[in-house]
């Protein structure tokens, strides 16, 4: 298997790291040939500053270069990977897809696996997602993520390609639910910080992850996704992280928001577009996802975090488990 990451930023990094220093070869290709120099010349990159580069990586910016591989990593943001791999249908036909961000795509609602099966239908697509920050892989601490494939055959072998000393994948066949739980816990995170930083407290912020984590699994289901992955590392297991440290970039921009702050937009915040989908997608089926609907509309700047609050908790009173 000959390993390219399309995208340099701190998750496809910090992927080619672990896997290289695991012994494998791998082409890590970004957009801007400039950057692609410096990571040759100082095998450093921009978004992991403290981390080596180790020689088993290729930094290229010659799309040549990663169509040369035959397992593509796409580590772009969600919202960037229909447009990547549509315009490079015709080079992705036949291989392996393994996308890597976490989100809904705006344009046709869907997760990432389905934005392949569209655009390159020859190709396998498989997921990879769960709870880990980019630093701890490049660090290599140890992390556990969900490899999400429809073609077991193909599941199993890029599990254990992809598996490395400090980094531990499990098998799912569930891709529906495995790319659902990382894309929403997002909007879910986004919702905690802003409880955090807006001073409603540690209380409301484990009623949110708990009522959260119930829209994540009504919708899932709605879509199709089998229940028990939701309860896995790809859903409960990254929403308590993602819901609880400020290493995560959907947490720390729902602090901002909470606090009235200024966000840097140029931070990749999945969970702001995702939130947006989760309210499109629930209208379309009738879904009730109150929270969801709140976070889109802090996002776009609607509702400050009181009023959030105030729509949240007054809503009239009901069964837990309805
Ligand atoms: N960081 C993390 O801890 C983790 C991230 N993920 C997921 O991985 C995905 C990527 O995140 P992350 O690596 O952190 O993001 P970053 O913001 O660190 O990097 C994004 C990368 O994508 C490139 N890029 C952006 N738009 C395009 C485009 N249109 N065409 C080509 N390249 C593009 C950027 O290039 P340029 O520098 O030129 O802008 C950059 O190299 C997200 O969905 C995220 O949720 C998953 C697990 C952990
Ligand atoms: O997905 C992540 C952790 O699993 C990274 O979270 P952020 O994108 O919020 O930084």
């Amino acid at each position: 298997m000959r390993i390219g990451i399309a995208g340099s930023g701190a998750f496809g990094t910090a992927l080619a790291v672990t896997l290289a220093q695991a012994g494998q070869q791998v082409t890590l290709w970004a957009r801007d040939a400039a950057a692609v120099e410096t990571m040759r010349s100082e095998r450093r990159v921009a978004r992991l500053p403290d981390i080596d580069l180790p020689e088993g990586i290729d930094p290229v910016s010659e799309l040549s270069a990663l169509f040369a591989c035959d397992t593509i990593l796409l580590a772009l943001p969600a919202q960037a990977t229909r447009v990547f791999v549509t315009d490079h249908a015709g080079a992705l036909a036949g291989k392996v897809l393994v996308a890597c961000a976490k989100g809904i795509d705006l344009h046709s609602l869907t997760g990432q696996t389905a934005i392949i099966a569209e655009a390159v239908p020859s190709a396998t697509p498989a997921l990879l997602t769960g709870p880990s920050f980019a630093a701890d892989i490049a660090r290599g601490l140890p992390t556990a993520l969900t490899l999400a494939c429809t073609d077991t055959g193909c599941g199993a072998a890029l599990q254990k390609a992809l598996s490395t000393p400090t980094l531990r994948l499990y098998r799912s066949a569930d891709v529906i639910g495995a790319e659902l739980g990382g894309a929403l816990k997002n909007v879910i995170a986004i919702a905690c910080g802003a409880c955090i930083g807006a001073g409603f407290g540690d209380s409301a912020r484990a009623a949110l992850m708990t009522r959260g984590f119930a829209e994540m699994q009504r919708l899932a289901a709605a879509l199709g996704a089998a229940p028990e992955t939701l309860m896995g590392l790809s859903g409960f297991g990254d929403l308590v992280l993602t819901c609880s440290s400020e290493l995560s970039r959907n947490y720390r921009y729902g602090l901002a928001l909470g606090r009235g702050e200024a966000f840097d937009s140029h931070t990749t915040v999945e969970g702001a577009a995702t939130a947006r989908a989760v309210t499109d997608l629930a209208a379309a089926r009738g879904l009730d996802l109150p929270i969801s609907a709140v976070t889109a509309r802090m996002v776009a700047g609607d509702l400050t975090p009181l009023q959030a609050l105030d729509a949240l908790i007054n809503r009239p009173l009901k069964e837990e488990r309805e």
